[in-house]
C-alpha cells in the first residue's frame, strides 16, 4: 500500500503533519514531530523578531475541539531558519508579518538563505488586535502576491482562512491561478468565536474571549473549503488540507475532497505525536476494505447527488 503524497518536486512518505501553532514552537517540539510516524512538520508561524504573544488563558479545549487566541507567539525567524538549515528531508516553514512591507522583508531573508524546504505564508491569522486577515482583503492579497513572485524563487504556498461564499471561492482562486504558488493550505481556525463556561464567563482572556476555533467543530467548513478549492485551482496547485481532522476516516474525507497533505491540529495537541500512528493505520483499514492501494486513486472523488 502506498501513501506516497508529491508536491511539486517534493515527495512525502504518507499525507500527514501538524497544523502549523500546534506542538511546534520549540526546536523540541518540532524533534518530536520529525521522530514520529508524521511524514513532515510545519513550524509555529514565525515573525522577524521573537513574539511573547496575547495573555493568558489564550487556549481552551473541550470535547468538541479547542479555542484560541495565542497572539502569535514565537521564537523568530533566525531560531527556525537555523534550525530548518540544519535538516535533511522536506519541512514547511510558516511566515507572516504585521504588515506587507515585513512579509517581503522576511520572505527575502528566506530566499537569501539554504532553506529548501517549503514556506507556508500565513495570511489568514485571526488573532492580532487590529489587524483584519490579510486573505479577506482580496486586493492586498492579489498585490502582496504579485510582488512576492517578482523576486521569491524558492517553493511557497498560502495559508487561508475558512470563506463561506461561493463568489469568494470564484474571487480567491482566481487571484491564486494567476501566480506559482504550490499549495493552498485551508483552512486555518474559524476566526473570532467564544465559548462560554458554567461560570457565565468567556474561556480565554484576549479580545473579550473571541478566539479561533479548532477541531470538531470545523471539519464541515474545512472539508467545503478543501472542496471548493480543488474544484477551481489550476492542478498544479496542490491542496492540503486542515481542520477537524480525529481520525483515518477524517483524513480520507479531506483526500476524498480533494487534498494531499492533511494537517493534524487540536487533535495533535490532545494526544501527542503518537496521534500520527493511529490515524495513518486508520487510514490504512479504511484504504483496504475499499481495496485502495494509493492515495491518487480516491483523491477528489467525492461524489454529488
Ligand atoms: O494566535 C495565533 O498565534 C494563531 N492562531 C490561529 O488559530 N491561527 C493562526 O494563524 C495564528 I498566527
Amino acid at each position: 500500500m502506498n501513501l506516497k503524497v508529491k508536491i511539486k518536486d517534493f515527495e512525502f512518505e504518507n499525507p500527514l503533519m501538524n497544523a502549523a501553532g500546534v506542538n511546534c514552537y520549540t526546536i523540541d517540539e518540532l524533534e518530536e514531530i520529525r521522530n514520529s510516524k508524521a511524514a513532515s512538520f510545519v513550524t509555529k508561524t514565525c515573525t522577524l523578531n521573537t513574539r511573547q504573544g496575547n495573555l493568558e488563558p489564550r487556549y481552551y479545549e473541550n470535547e468538541l475541539g479547542s479555542i484560541n487566541s495565542m497572539g502569535l507567539p514565537n521564537l523568530g525567524i533566525d531560531y527556525y531558519l537555523n534550525y530548518l538549515e540544519s535538516l535533511d528531508g522536506t519541512y514547511f516553514l510558516s511566515v507572516t508579518e504585521m504588515n506587507t512591507e515585513n512579509i517581503h522583508k522576511i520572505l527575502e531573508k528566506i530566499n537569501e538563505s539554504s532553506f529548501n524546504g517549503l514556506v507556508e505564508l500565513n495570511l489568514s491569522c485571526p488573532n492580532i488586535e487590529g489587524k483584519p486577515q490579510i486573505a479577506y482583503d482580496f486586493k492586498t492579497t492579489d498585490k502582496l502576491l504579485a510582488d512576492i513572485f517578482k523576486y521569491f524563487k524558492k517553493d511557497l504556498g498560502v495559508k487561508l482562512p475558512p470563506y463561506f461564499d461561493l463568489a469568494h471561492f470564484d474571487i480567491m482562486a482566481n487571484i491564486l491561478n494567476k501566480y506559482p504558488i504550490r499549495f493552498v493550505n485551508s483552512i486555518n481556525s474559524i476566526g473570532n468565536a467564544i465559548i462560554i463556561d458554567e461560570n457565565d464567563t468567556v474561556v480565554i482572556k484576549p479580545k473579550n474571549g473571541f478566539g479561533g476555533l479548532g477541531g470538531e467543530y470545523i471539519k464541515p467548513t474545512a472539508l467545503a473549503n478543501v472542496n471548493a478549492f480543488y474544484r477551481r485551482l489550476n492542478k498544479d496547485i496542490k491542496i492540503i488540507g486542515t481542520g477537524g481532522v480525529n481520525t483515518g476516516r477524517d483524513v480520507y474525507e479531506h483526500i476524498l475532497c480533494g487534498a494531499y497533505m492533511v494537517q493534524i491540529g487540536t487533535r495533535l495537541q490532545k494526544e501527542k505525536s503518537k496521534v500520527f500512528e493511529r490515524i495513518l493505520n486508520e487510514l490504512k483499514e479504511i484504504m483496504k476494505e475499499k481495496n485502495y492501494n494509493s492515495l491518487d486513486e480516491f483523491r477528489g472523488k467525492l461524489k454529488t447527488l
